[in-house]
C-alpha cells in the first residue's frame, strides 16, 4: 500500500492479471473464454442479463475498470453463475463452471491472498 495511487493501480492490475491467468488455467477447454453467443446458445441473451467471460474480465483490468479485488471477484462469480443457470446441471457447461467457481473463491480466498500479497514487490 503506497500514497501513490498509481502505484496502487498498478499493483491491482498484476495481482488481477495474475489471478486472471491462474483461473484461465482451469478452464482448459476455453468454455470461458469469449462470450456466448446465441449462436451457440439458443435465447442465450434473453436469458442472461449481464454476460460475462475471461476476455470480457481481461479488458476491464486493462481498462483500470476494476478498482478492487472485489470487483473482479465478482465478475468472475458472475460467469460462472450465468453458466450455472443457462445450462442444465448435467451438462459439461455447468459443471466445468461449478469446477471453475470453487477453484476461483479458494484462489481469492482471504488465506491465498496473503501469501499472493506478501509475493508482490
Ligand atoms: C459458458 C457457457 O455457457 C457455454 C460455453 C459454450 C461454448 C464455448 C466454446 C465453444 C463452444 N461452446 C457453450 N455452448 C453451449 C451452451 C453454453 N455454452
Amino acid at each position: 500500500e503506497t500514497n501513490n495511487p498509481n502505484e496502487n493501480r498498478q499493483t491491482l492490475q498484476q495481482l488481477l492479471t495474475h489471478l486472471l491467468r491462474a483461473l484461465e488455467r482451469r478452464d482448459p477447454q476455453q468454455l470461458f473464454a469469449w462470450p456466448v453467443t446465441d449462436r451457440i446458445a439458443p435465447n442465450y441473451s434473453r436469458l442472461i442479463s449481464k454476460p460475462m467471460d475471461f476476455e470480457t474480465i481481461r479488458r476491464s483490468i486493462q481498462s483500470d475498470l476494476y478498482t478492487s479485488l472485489n470487483a473482479f471477484v465478482a465478475d468472475f462469480k458472475l460467469m460462472c453463475e450465468n453458466a450455472m443457470t443457462y445450462n442444465q446441471p448435467e451438462t459439461i457447461y455447468y459443471k466445468a463452471a461449478k469446477r471453475l467457481l470453487h477453484a476461483g473463491l479458494k484462489l481469492t480466498g482471504p488465506e491465498k491472498l496473503k501469501t499472493l500479497l506478501t509475493a508482490l514487490p
